[in-house]
């Protein structure tokens, strides 16, 4: 096969993110639940002729050397070297992307794991799911999240993952309009970097006493973003007066679950215009694990 089209790169929502403290290098000690929704960003690959890799359409604000994707792809394509001896052939990809960066939302963490699994079935490379996670982790925290593929309960820098069931109910989430970047957050000096460790267990029962109306936890992060870009702070006092609204990763996303689709339709229909929102269903398993499988029994 030579081509794998339409390939989703679905965000993720941190329904909590606890702060729990900081290792040698820096990098902050996290829990937190990672939910993946059904909204995507878009990724084509096709195989070339040569040995490049190449990202063939602009993406604002993300030169193609730059782009996670890319280096992605080049990463792996190093490894299939080290396997196999000789490199496999180059990729192009197009990428249609709808998720906002800096938004909390991974949007370019899940490009980055979409294009491992894709690459890792078109070069027939035969990497594991942990070997993959491992490889990508020093691109980028939250990569391995996205190809584990399942609601998670992560640890560490977000890389000790376990399974956990999540809700199951609509989400609205608010665009505030501002970019995020994650180091401002993480270095800031009043940011909380001491909250007690929780237990699985605790996400677990809280979410099954209260369905999905309330949040297990807070997000750590959020006192600090409202305070460095107050369109967070107002996203979150607008939605919150729907429920328990709160902001995913970094920011600046914030949402709000409903049980319902027509509760998520009744509240987007308030949403002010200055904002972008939309609602999206929890999903229990990452697209590209089915979309793999199908492809492989037509092969
Ligand atoms: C906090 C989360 C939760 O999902 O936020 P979002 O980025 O999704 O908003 C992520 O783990 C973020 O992961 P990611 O966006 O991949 O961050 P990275 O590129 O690895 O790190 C960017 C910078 O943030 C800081 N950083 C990041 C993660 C972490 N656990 N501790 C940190 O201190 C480090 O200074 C690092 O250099
Ligand atoms: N394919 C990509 N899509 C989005 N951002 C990318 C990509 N590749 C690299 N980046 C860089 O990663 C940064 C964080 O983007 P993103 O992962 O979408 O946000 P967040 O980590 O807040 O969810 C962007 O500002 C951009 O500089």
């Amino acid at each position: 096969m030579r081509s794998l089209h339409h390939c989703p790169a679905p965000a993720k929502l941190n329904l909590f993110l606890h702060v729990t403290g900081r290792r040698a290098d820096g990098y902050h000690l996290l829990q937190s639940v990672f939910q993946l929704i059904d909204r995507a960003d878009t990724l084509h690959f096709d195989l070339r002729d040569d040995e490049q890799i190449v990202r063939t359409n602009d993406v604002p604000g993300v030169p193609e050397e730059q782009d996670l994707i890319v280096r992605a792809l080049r990463l792996l394509q190093a490894e299939y070297a080290r396997r196999h001896g000789g490199l496999p052939p180059g990729i192009e990809v197009r990428v249609e992307k709808i998720l906002p960066m800096g938004g909390g939302l991974g949007g370019g963490s899940s490009d980055a794991a979409t294009a491992l699994m894709a690459a890792n079935h078109l070069w027939q490379a035969g990497l594991a799911q942990q070997e993959l996670m491992i490889l990508a982790l020093p691109l980028g925290a939250d990569i391995p999240f996205f190809l584990f593929g399942e609601t998670a309960f992560a640890e560490g820098i977000g890389e000790a993952l376990q399974a956990v069931r999540g809700p199951d109910c609509w989400y609205v989430v608010l665009e505030p309009g501002v970019s995020v970047p994650t180091p401002a957050i993480f270095s800031a000096p009043d940011l909380t970097r001491d909250t007690e460790p929780v237990i699985i267990a605790d996400f677990s029962s809280s979410y099954a006493e209260s369905g999905s109306r309330i949040g297990f936890g807070k997000n750590d992060l959020q006192d600090v973003a409202e305070r460095l870009f107050p369109p967070v702070r107002e996203a979150v006092e607008w939605l919150g007066s729907y429920g328990d609204a709160r902001m995913t990763g970094s920011g600046a996303c914030v949402f709000c679950a409903f049980s319902s689709e027509r509760d998520a339709d009744l509240v987007l229909a308030r949403v002010p215009g200055k904002w972008k929102a939309w609602k999206a269903h929890s999903l229990g398993s990452h697209p590209m694990k089915s979309l793999l499988q199908n492809q492989a029994v037509m092969e």
